[in-house]
Parts: C-alpha cells; structure tokens; sequence
C-alpha cells in the first residue's frame, strides 16, 4: 500500500459501489486523489456523481469497495482528525448553541477549565458571540450552520469535509458563511473538502476543483484556482475577469458530463 503521512487524504485507484436488493451500483471511480495541507479542494459534478460517496470514503464513513484510502497515512475512521459538516446542521436539540460546542471540546479532551473560553473563541468567531445561551431551536437556519462549522472546528481538525453545507440557505446568507468559511480555513496546515452543486461557489472558494464524471464519478477535470485572495473584497473577487473566466471554465466542464 501507498502510504504518504504528508497528504491529508490519499486515495489510490479507488472505487465504492453500494449492494442494493436489485444488485450493485457504482457510485464512484475509479479514481486518484491527494488533499494536501493548505488546499481547498471543491468537488462539483451532477447529481449522483459520488461526491457524497468521496466524502464519506475520507470521513471513514464507509470503506472502499475496491483501492486505498489514507487519511494523514492512516486508515481514516471518524474521530477528531476530521471535522465533518453536512447540509443540515445536525446539532443537539437538548443542548444550548454553547453547549454543543462544549460537547464536541469534551470529545476533544479540551480540559474543562479552558472549554469555555474556547466556547466563546470559537462562538466570536462565526459572529455569534451572543448567542451561547440560546437553545438550537431558537437561532436561523443560517445561525444554526454557524453552529455546526464552529463544532466541526472545535477539534482543531487538520481536515474539514463539506457537504453541501450552504444548499438550504438564502443567498445572502450563503454568501455570508462562504466569506466566514474562507478566513476561518485559512490555515497553510489545514485542509479543507467541499461538496457543491453551485459553480460560483466552488471558484469564490476554491483554491483547486475537481469535476466529476456522470456515475460512476470519475475525475473529468483537476484544476488549481488561482485568484488574488488577500487585498481583495469578495465582492471585487466577484466581479473580476478572472474569476468570470474559471466560472466559465468549470461550468463549461459540468455541462459536459451530462450531455
Ligand atoms: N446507501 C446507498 N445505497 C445505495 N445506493 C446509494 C447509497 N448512497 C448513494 N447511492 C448511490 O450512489 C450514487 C452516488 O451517490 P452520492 O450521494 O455519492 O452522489 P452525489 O454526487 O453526492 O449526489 P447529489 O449531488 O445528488 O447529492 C448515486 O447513484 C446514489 O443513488
């Protein structure tokens, strides 16, 4: 087997399909990837292309049917080297908006007396400073993603996977989080995957995109994305022609695996 403890994920000639009473569907691949420190990897594709399926292969949600995944050269199982975040933000019903910050910190093994200090940290930093006391079912949809990327980064995991984690917000709030997702995955040693249908989503926060094939998901395009970050309004991101170019670029890819 091929191990590089450098690479946050590897996966070599990878492929998952799932059993069903009516027989086996492929899902994914085959396909090779490496997530390295400092990327910010979007996967996009159409629908039932296996960027699910990707994810939960790197999560350790599931293991592959057929090739190696790595996760930091290891076989990955879900813990606390992985952040995870999913489209609805699954937070504790029983739990305050602190305390389920708090709950994840514990599973970190963040000693106590230093948990709500970071609870606070962590809170200021997704722009909710105030709202620790609430119950989860007193926050918007939007404040209750906010949650769930605090609680995912808690840890202070190397790697964060994405799955959709905008596709029910509005678009002002999605363009919100994506700006707070940007600053908050800063980080030259941490890496992030991010699962969208959206094209303009990928290139605002891409540093690199992959497309995949219809399924059985393979690998149609790889390609880093270069645009100014620092010194630049996201809304000057927006409008530029560079970023124009790599939308049309991947939008034309996406069209191209379903025709
Ligand atoms: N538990 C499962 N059992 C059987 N088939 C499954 C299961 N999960 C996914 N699939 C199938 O595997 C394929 C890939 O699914 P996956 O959810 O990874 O795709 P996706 O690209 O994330 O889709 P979408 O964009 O619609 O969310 C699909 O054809 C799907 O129907």
């Amino acid at each position: 087997m091929a191990s590089d403890a450098t690479a946050l994920a590897d996966l070599v000639d990878v492929e998952h399909g799932y059993r069903t009473k009516a027989g086996a569907v492929p899902a994914l691949g085959p396909i090779d990837l490496r997530v390295d420190p400092g990327e910010f990897l979007v996967v996009v594709g159409p629908s039932g292309s296996g960027k699910s399926t990707l994810l939960r292969l790197i999560a350790g949600f599931e293991r592959p049917t057929a090739g190696d995944v790595l996760r930091l050269g290891g076989t990955p199982v879900p813990g606390r080297d992985v952040g995870v975040v999913f489209q609805q933000p699954r937070l504790f019903p029983w739990q305050t908006v602190a305390g389920n910050i708090g709950a994840a910190l514990r599973w970190a093994d963040v000693p106590k007396p230093d948990r709500s200090r970071r609870t606070a940290e962590l809170l200021a930093a997704v722009g909710l400073a105030e709202l620790g006391p609430r119950r989860t079912w007193e926050i918007s949809g939007g404040q209750q993603q906010r949650v769930a990327i605090a609680r995912a980064l808690a840890a202070r995991p190397k790697l964060l996977l994405m799955d959709e984690p905008f596709a029910a917000l509005d678009a002002l709030t999605r363009e919100r989080l994506q700006e707070d997702v940007r600053s908050l995955t800063d980080d030259a040693g941490q890496g992030v995957v991010f699962v969208t249908h959206s094209v303009d989503e990928a290139v605002f926060l891409a540093s690199r995109i992959i497309v995949l094939t219809d399924r059985p998901g393979r690998i149609a395009l790889d390609v880093p994305i270069t645009l100014p970050r620092k010194g630049i309004s996201a809304d000057e991101l927006r409008g530029s022609p560079e970023y124009a170019a790599f939308r049309g670029e991947i939008a034309a890819a996406v069209r191209a695996t379903v025709s």
